[in-house]
């Protein structure tokens, strides 16, 4: 597995790939890697020559100071891990290789990004936006994988894509959980052992919001029973709990047949804050 560490080789190495007839594929992280990562390299793996994983912790799409200073860092451990499971070149530029000049860029992804993370975390979707944008430019993937914890964020790359025409296909992968059901997650590692006990209850109740959906309960009960699920529980904060439509991610007031309905929340667990999601297909 090669290191690339500056945006010049990453740039060098995939154009080499291309023009011998490879197909690239590229994983976008933020390190602290885990089995979900790993399902993102192994379905890249399967279909392209070369495995780009990147690992940036990327500044502009925090819009908390505290949560950036303490996400989790290993990279040692993450690159022992890439190279057995197919990683063929890992791309960890430094903040000032991929902001030589602070960015004044600003997209604005409209009704998609007005809600969930876009709503509780201001100028997040931009940073994000921001640095996929660069390393699709930078790596020129023929895929690109991401993963469905992050639903909203799938939505906004598929946007991105199509809207500044890149020419690549954007695989959203499956979310991995714990046996417990927990979303695996690197924030899961900040967790304390009661926290991280309590965390389980995130999924609990979204499976359980989903049988409701399944059963006609409308939205707004839905969330009302979800938000009385979690309050009497010490450790869980809930910022947000949604039924949206699973495409336009808008808020649901009734359910429209043949749509597929999204069920996302946002929650505090010691300070920790994680985000799940279960799709109900219609
Ligand atoms: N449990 C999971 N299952 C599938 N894909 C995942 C899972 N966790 C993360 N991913 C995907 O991996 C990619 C990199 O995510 P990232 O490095 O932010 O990890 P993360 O575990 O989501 O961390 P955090 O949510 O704490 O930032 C994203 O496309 C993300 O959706
Ligand atoms: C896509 C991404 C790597 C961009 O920094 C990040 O938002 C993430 O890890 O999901
Ligand atoms: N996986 C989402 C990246 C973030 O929380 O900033």
């Amino acid at each position: 597995m090669q290191i690339l560490p500056t945006a010049a080789r990453l740039q060098a190495y995939t154009e080499q790939a291309r023009q011998i007839g490879k197909r690239v594929g590229l994983v976008p992280t933020m390190g602290a890697l885990h089995d979900g990562h790993l399902q993102l390299v192994q379905a890249a793996r399967a279909a392209c020559d070369e495995v780009i994983v990147s690992i940036f912790v990327n500044p502009t799409q925090f819009n908390n100071a505290e949560d950036f200073r303490l996400y989790p860092r290993v990279p040692d451990a993450d690159a022992a891990m890439l190279g057995p499971a197919g990683c063929t070149a890992l791309f960890v530029p430094s903040v000032e290789e991929m902001y030589p000049q602070p960015t004044v860029l600003r997209f604005d992804f409209g009704a998609l990004e007005r809600v969930m993370e876009g709503a509780h975390r201001p100028g997040h979707f931009n940073g994000v936006a921001t640095v996929v944008s660069k390393l699709f430019h930078l790596a020129r993937p023929h895929h690109a994988y991401f993963g469905q914890k992050d639903w909203q964020q799938v939505a906004i790359i598929r946007q991105l894509a199509a809207d500044l025409s890149f020419d690549l296909e954007i695989v959203a992968c499956p979310t991995i959980r714990e046996a417990d059901g927990l979303a695996m997650s690197s924030r899961n590692r900040r967790l304390d052992p009661a926290a991280r006990a309590a965390a389980p209850r995130l999924h609990q109740v979204l499976a359980a919001a989903a049988g409701q959906v399944r059963q006609g309960v409308a939205p707004a009960q839905v969330r009302a029973a979800a938000e009385e699920s979690l309050r009497p529980d010490p450790l869980i904060t809930l910022e947000y709990v949604e039924v949206a439509d699973a495409q336009t991610l808008q808020p649901l007031s009734e359910y429209m047949p043949g749509r597929a309905v999204v069920l996302c929340l946002a929650a505090h667990l010691g300070g920790v804050r994680l985000i799940d999601n279960v799709v109900v297909e219609d």
